[in-house]
């Protein structure tokens, strides 16, 4: 899954921010209704943030809870109408988007600089 992802994101785009919205929404593709998913924050996650919420709206997948890593998520989250979670609650997370700090040369995302 991960490959395509880096795929995408490497892709040469004239617009900056428009590989982060192109992952964003390949990786709401594997969302589905009744999930329990962990989001998390950067301009990458308000991406799917966003796309979650107009998908909730057009009914387009429904009963899915947010465990959000911020409170910026929480509250873009929760202003689209996303019902939140904690993980204490809900310690068993379906699928978890995220954006990641770095890529390495395997195009495996690294966060906190892999510490
Ligand atoms: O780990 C993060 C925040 O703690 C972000 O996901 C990471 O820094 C990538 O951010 P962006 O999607 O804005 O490039």
């Amino acid at each position: 899954m991960h490959e395509e992802f880096m795929k995408m994101y490497v892709k040469v785009h004239p617009h900056p921010r428009q590989p982060k919205k192109l992952v964003a929404d390949k990786a709401v593709e594997y969302v589905k209704s009744n999930m329990v998913l962990g989001l998390g924050t950067g301009s990458t996650a308000a991406f799917v943030v966003d796309k979650l919420g107009a998908l909730l709206k057009s009914g387009e997948i429904t009963d899915i809870m947010g465990v959000l890593t911020s409170k910026r998520t929480q509250e873009q989250a929760a202003a689209l109408g996303i019902p939140l979670s904690t993980l204490d609650a809900h310690p068993n997370l379906d699928l978890a988007i995220d954006g990641a700090d770095e890529v390495d040369p395997n195009l495996d995302p690294v966060k906190g600089r892999g510490l």
